[in-house]
């Protein structure tokens, strides 16, 4: 048995210093399931994806989600939690519950308020998730720890900043037709490739512009049995969902290789009885552009020590063979952590169902998305395909 997306609701990523994370996980529960056609008391099973909880007295997040409606009251209803990759880890858990046969209808729900937590608190739990003392000097942050990896691929396959500038350029463009995009300006090339007062060093070779931003957001999915939603709107089912966990010291693996992320789709093709050409796009997790560069290497777009070039040919962008990111990205869209993977699978569902406005990519058909947890340590992907 597996499961199907059958609504979703987004709220614009950015700043959101008038709303609390109580009023983003309402709005987008309610609005998620009206899209879907449903009502609360026709949910089995709740899951939350939260990451920097502590954000009140009460460190109990789960119980956000009962406030959205007095027929939630009751239902089980379980925070999840796995870094970056939260959301993902959420969306996954639902789809478990689907095709153990103990719910048939689930809430799926991602929030994260980033900027109005106070930056020691969410700085300190942001390094408790990429940063073991075995790896060696403490970075600063993720930042620190994807400059290392920067440095340590260019130190290996010669200066990238062409490639990384040309997917920093790419992800803010797509980003311009994204109505839930929190930076909704084509940067040009020339201003990310370039260093300046604007696009500063932050960490290694990484400019600000190779960064994803610091945002607060939410997005929810309704999830079904496949029963269920070929009685609803619309049905998108997950032809895969793959979740493999890797070692967390970056000392203990390849680093530049993100095996993780190679094995996880490897995988998802091979379940799916798909591969890599019959993808229409992907959605794919780019905290930082070297990530992305990694990711083409990881997924089989380009030979290691090459995704650069392949970044530069052009072809992952929206007109090109197989956009990636046409959301604009963690880069453009943003990255409030908990909902980045549920707004993920949010959008490839309204890419599939048509439903994506000026992101749309035409024709699409089957869609991949890979999320990931610190630095390919929580690694997710799901192949997802329109059935209705
Ligand atoms: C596995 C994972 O997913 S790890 C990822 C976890 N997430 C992160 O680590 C977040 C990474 N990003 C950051 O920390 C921040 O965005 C930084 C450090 C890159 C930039 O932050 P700051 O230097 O404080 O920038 P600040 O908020 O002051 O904004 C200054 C300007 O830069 C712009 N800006 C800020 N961040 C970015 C960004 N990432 N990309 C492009 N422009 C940006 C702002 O819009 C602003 O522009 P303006 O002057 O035209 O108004």
């Amino acid at each position: 048995m597996t499961a199907c997306i059958i609504g979703w609701a987004h709220t614009p990523f950015g700043r959101h210093s008038e709303e609390t994370v109580e009023s983003l996980v309402t709005k987008v529960a309610r609005e998620a399931l009206e899209h879907a056609g449903l009502e609360a008391a026709d949910i089995d099973e709740i899951y939350l994806g939260h990451f920097n909880a502590g954000f009140s007295a009460q460190d109990f997040t789960a119980s956000l989600v009962l406030q959205a409606d007095d027929d939630f009251r009751f239902k089980p209803t379980t925070r999840v939690e796995n870094a970056c990759a939260t959301g993902s880890a959420a969306v996954h858990q639902g789809i478990k519950a689907i095709r153990a046969g103990v719910a048939r209808r689930v809430l799926v729900v991602g929030v994260e308020q980033m900027t109005t937590t106070p930056g020691p608190q969410i700085g300190a739990n942001l390094l408790k998730a990429s940063y073991l003392p075995e790896d060696g000097d403490t970075p600063a942050g993720f930042a620190g720890v994807f400059g290392k990896i920067a440095d340590g691929y260019f130190q290996k396959y010669g200066d990238q900043s062409d490639g990384l500038a040309a997917i920093a350029a790419k992800n803010h463009k797509n980003g311009v037709d994204n109505p839930w995009a929190q930076m909704r300006k084509d940067l040009g090339y020339e201003f990310c490739r370039t260093e300046s007062e604007k696009n500063p060093y932050v960490a290694g070779p990484l400019k600000r512009t190779d960064c994803s931003l610091v945002s607060d957001g939410a997005a929810a999915i309704v999830l079904s049995d496949v029963t269920t939603a070929m009685q609803a709107p619309r049905a998108i089912l997950f032809r895969a969902a793959e979740h493999v966990q890797d070692f967390l010291p970056m000392s203990k693996r390849d680093i530049l290789a993100f095996e993780g992320c190679a094995l996880g789709w490897k995988r998802a093709f091979a379940n799916s009885k798909t591969s890599l050409d019959d993808l229409s796009f992907v959605e794919t997790h780019d905290c930082f552009t070297i990530a992305e560069l990694i990711e083409y290497e990881a997924m089989g777009l380009a030979k290691p020590g090459q995704g650069g070039d392949f970044a530069m040919s052009g072809e992952t962008r929206k007109d090109g063979r197989l956009p990636v990111n046409p959301s604009g990205g963690l880069k453009a869209k943003g990255h409030p952590i908990g909902a980045t993977g549920v707004s993920m699978h949010a959008l490839s569902a309204m890419q599939l169902a048509g439903e994506a406005g000026g992101i749309q990519v035409k024709d699409a058909t089957l869609g991949g998305i890979f999320n990931m947890g610190g630095a390919a340590v929580a690694n997710y992907v799901s192949i997802l395909e329109r059935i209705r």
